[in-house]
């Protein structure tokens, strides 16, 4: 593997130069937690909170697109800091934030405990919602690769109910390369036990690398 993540992150994103912005997103994480919570607030304080926050949101002015940084294009390992993304990015308050690390054998590991916000049927995580994750971890893991891929075709298996509040271990692989179409294989394992299985069929871009 080539250049250590960590030197390429510090270059092109430092969390510690947006302190304000990395706060306002951690705030809004927890202000959508305990507001899709709350069983104590009553409907008539939550309406009063609701034009507190209206004020709030009318002294930011609001773009058209999520704040981010360029993606870089690896190789690269190490752990991936994100910027605006909506999985892993310390900007984006509807990020996890996702954790990942890309391994020096060539694999990612990511690590997650989902918010109540993502709960499925039987009090369990959305299928959708670990769709996403394996996904982008598989996305994540091409890119460190040096791979600017699109997903063709996901395929998502799920063997057990994912629990809510725990820590969701992630991981990702390559299977196969044929051309441009390139076979990668995730994982969720929660408790050492795997709930989710996936493989996605990726299309590599036949021109540069997109942002
Ligand atoms: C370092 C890390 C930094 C952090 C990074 C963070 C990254 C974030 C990660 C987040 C991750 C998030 C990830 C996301 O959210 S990616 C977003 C979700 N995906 C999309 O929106 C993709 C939309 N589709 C397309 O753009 C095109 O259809 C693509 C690009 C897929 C192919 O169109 P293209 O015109 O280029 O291809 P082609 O027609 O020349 O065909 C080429 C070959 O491919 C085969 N084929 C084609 N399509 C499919 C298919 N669907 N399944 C299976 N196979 C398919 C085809 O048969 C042919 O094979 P063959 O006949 O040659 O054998």
């Amino acid at each position: 593997m080539g250049q250590d993540w960590t030197q390429l992150e510090r270059a092109l994103f430092d969390p510690a130069g947006h302190p304000g912005r990395v706060a306002v997103a951690e705030a809004v994480r927890e202000l959508m937690r305990a507001v899709a919570t709350t069983t104590a607030a009553t409907d008539d304080e939550l309406g009063e909170v609701a034009g507190r926050l209206r004020q709030i949101t009318a002294g930011i002015v609001a773009g058209d697109r999520c704040v981010r940084y360029p993606l870089p294009t690896g190789p690269f390992s190490g752990r991936v800091l994100g910027s605006g993304d909506p999985v892993f990015g310390m900007f984006n308050p509807v990020a996890g934030p996702l954790v990942v690390t890309i391994e020096p054998d060539g694999t990612a590991a990511g690590v997650l405990t989902p918010s109540p916000l993502f709960e499925g049927p039987g009090g369990a995580v959305h299928g959708g919602y670990t769709a996403f994750l394996v996904d982008a971890v598989m996305g994540t893991l091409l890119r460190a690769l040096g791979i600017s891929a699109l997903t063709g075709t996901l395929s998502v298996r799920y063997l057990a109910l994912t629990p809510l509040a725990r820590p969701l271990h992630l991981s990702a692989w390559v299977e196969s390369t044929d051309g441009r179409k390139v076979t990668a294989a995730a994982r969720i394992t929660v408790d050492g036990r795997p709930t989710v299985t996936a493989t996605g069929l990726f299309i590599a871009a036949a021109g540069p690398a997109q942002g």
